[in-house]
């Protein structure tokens, strides 16, 4: 098929390689004249596993403009996958798409064929039937199902695995205005998936609710998760990784997003809950849920924060592993590694932190304030508590010994993914979320045998983890 991408950032040039990859000829619009050249000129803008391969064997069915109308008059659908920030209330701005839809209506009056304009970019609930819908006929004189169709299809990938998330969906959501443009894209998307997804295809309003609703509830798991992390931790015996365990193998709930740790963050999640609150009040009725959501996900940081100021004072020194809201990107949005970091330098702690990819968007947020080191051994150099957020799987292969020699006198190690669980250490305390003090820190310290741990997406067992055993165990 001929298709247009208008917006080829992190998810638009991610769909565009792979739609290119599997043989569909495509053009990508940008607004950025910096992003277009680069791409022109072979370069890959975006930090994404596996896009610049991708690019790289696709190059010859993709074209890269910042011409809206030679885009919408040589293809037969157009992709639209543009911001739209939240606004001061918590609603999502409708301001890009509406720049688009209206540099895209000459082309789009003039043309003889249908055409289906297809929008990636999250929005509220309705914004498509009651605003860009009618705004779309406005400026075209057309009638939308008729002359044009009109679809939301989000997707549902996450940073760091959009390719893979983007060939393997377990659902495809197609919302649309007419049955043709939904079958134009039921059809499209089959040709590239390389799962079996269920395809939910609807009306464009339950679409969007349906996309909301479906990362606030992954969110409410999370929350439910770290509440009863919060909770193992005060019952002697308590591990919340075998209460996790077994819950997500009753396939009512589902291994994914159940592992009790840090917060959820990103670009993502915490503005879909604000919308989400923000879409029931629109409609007259009260969201109960989504904001305790939001509520036991502040916890998080404030937990850890008295985690530390049960242990050091105001004035000593913290060492922060971990800083971007997730593992494998640089992205700090939200991160809940640089809340804590900003209460603690508020409270007078001398902060000292490590990331292998967030350093500089830190450094940045902060305006200086903390110790950037590009070295995790350096980060620790006399702290009297080692706080490992953010999961990344090198934090698990670090060398504790050299570690606990680089430590302050009797240092506290808490670890919110237990990701050193078994770990034999010398010198550290050892804190970890989800299991009891006397747990974590007596003979029980080792891992159980009978435990196969998950990562926290569900999907690999973490085998290497449980390896490890305390010397009193073997
Ligand atoms: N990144 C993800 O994994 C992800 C996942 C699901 C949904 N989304 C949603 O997709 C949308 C885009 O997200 P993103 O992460 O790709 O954003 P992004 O900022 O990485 O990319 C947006 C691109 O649009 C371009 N742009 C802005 N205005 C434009 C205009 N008028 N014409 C043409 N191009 C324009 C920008 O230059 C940029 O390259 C958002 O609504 C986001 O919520 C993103
Ligand atoms: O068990 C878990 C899994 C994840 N997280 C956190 O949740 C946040 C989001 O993680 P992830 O889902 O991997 O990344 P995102 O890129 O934010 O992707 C989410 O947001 C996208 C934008 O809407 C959607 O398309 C995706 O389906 C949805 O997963 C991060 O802070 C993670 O640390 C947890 O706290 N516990």
């Amino acid at each position: 098929m001929n298709m247009s991408f208008i917006g080829i950032g992190k998810l638009g040039l991610c769909s565009a390689a792979c739609f290119a990859a599997k043989g569909h000829r495509t053009i990508g619009v940008d607004s950025s004249v910096e992003h277009i050249e680069a791409l022109r000129s072979g370069r890959c803008p975006i930090d994404e596993p596996g896009l610049a391969t991708l690019l790289d064997g696709c190059r010859t069915r993709m074209e890269f403009t910042t011409d809206y109308g030679y885009a919408v008059q040589n293809s037969d659908i157009t992709l639209i996958t543009v911001p739209t920030p939240s606004d001061s209330s918590g609603r999502f701005s409708n301001a890009y798409v509406e720049t688009v839809l209206d540099r895209m209506a000459p082309a789009l009056k003039a043309k003889k064929t249908f055409h289906v304009v297809a929008l990636v970019s999250t929005v509220m609930p309705t914004t498509c039937e009651c605003v860009f819908k009618p705004m779309l006929e406005k400026l075209t004189g057309k009638i939308c199902g008729r002359d044009f169709g009109f679809v939301y299809n989000p997707e549902f990938v996450a940073l760091g695995s959009v390719i893979h998330d983007f060939l393997h969906p377990d659902v495809l959501l197609i919302g649309a205005s007419d049955e043709r443009s939904a079958q134009t894209c039921r059809e499209l998307y089959a040709s590239v998936v390389e799962s079996h997804p269920h395809y939910a295809v609807m009306n464009l309003t339950n679409a969007e609710i349906t996309k909301l609703s479906l990362n606030c509830y992954v969110t409410m798991k999370i929350s439910f998760a770290n509440e009863l992390a919060a909770i193992c931790e005060r019952i002697p015996e308590a591990d919340v990784d075998v209460v996790t365990s077994a819950l997500g193998a009753d396939t009512r709930i589902g291994r994914r997003y159940l592992k009790g740790g840090l917060g959820f963050g990103g670009p993502c999640f915490p503005r879909d809950n604000l919308a989400f609150q923000r879409c029931a009040e629109d409609a007259g009725a009260d969201a109960h849920l989504s904001p305790r959501v939001v509520r036991v996900n502040d916890e998080v940081v404030n937990r850890l924060f008295a985690m530390v100021g049960e242990h050091a004072r105001s004035g000593s020194t913290v060492a922060l592993l971990g800083l971007s809201y997730k593992p494998g990107t640089h992205i700090i949005e939200e991160s809940q590694s640089v809340m804590l970091a900003s209460q603690l330098l508020e409270a007078g702690y001398v902060v000292r932190m490590h990331d292998p990819k967030a350093l500089k968007a830190v450094s940045e947020a902060l305006r200086g304030r903390g110790v950037c080191c590009d070295d995790p051994y350096e980060a620790v150099a006399d702290a009297c508590v080692v706080v490992m957020l953010t999961d990344w799987p090198e934090y698990s292969r670090l060398d504790m010994e050299r570690l606990e020699d680089r430590a302050g006198e009797t240092p506290l190690l808490i670890d919110c993914w237990r990701a050193f669980r078994g770990v034999p250490l010398k010198k550290f305390t050892y804190r970890a979320f989800g299991i009891s003090t006397r747990f974590s820190g007596g003979i029980e310290h080792g891992c159980r045998p009978d435990i196969l741990y998950q990562d926290r997406r569900g999907r690999t067992p973490v085998l290497e983890r449980a390896s490890v055993q305390h010397p009193a165990l073997t």
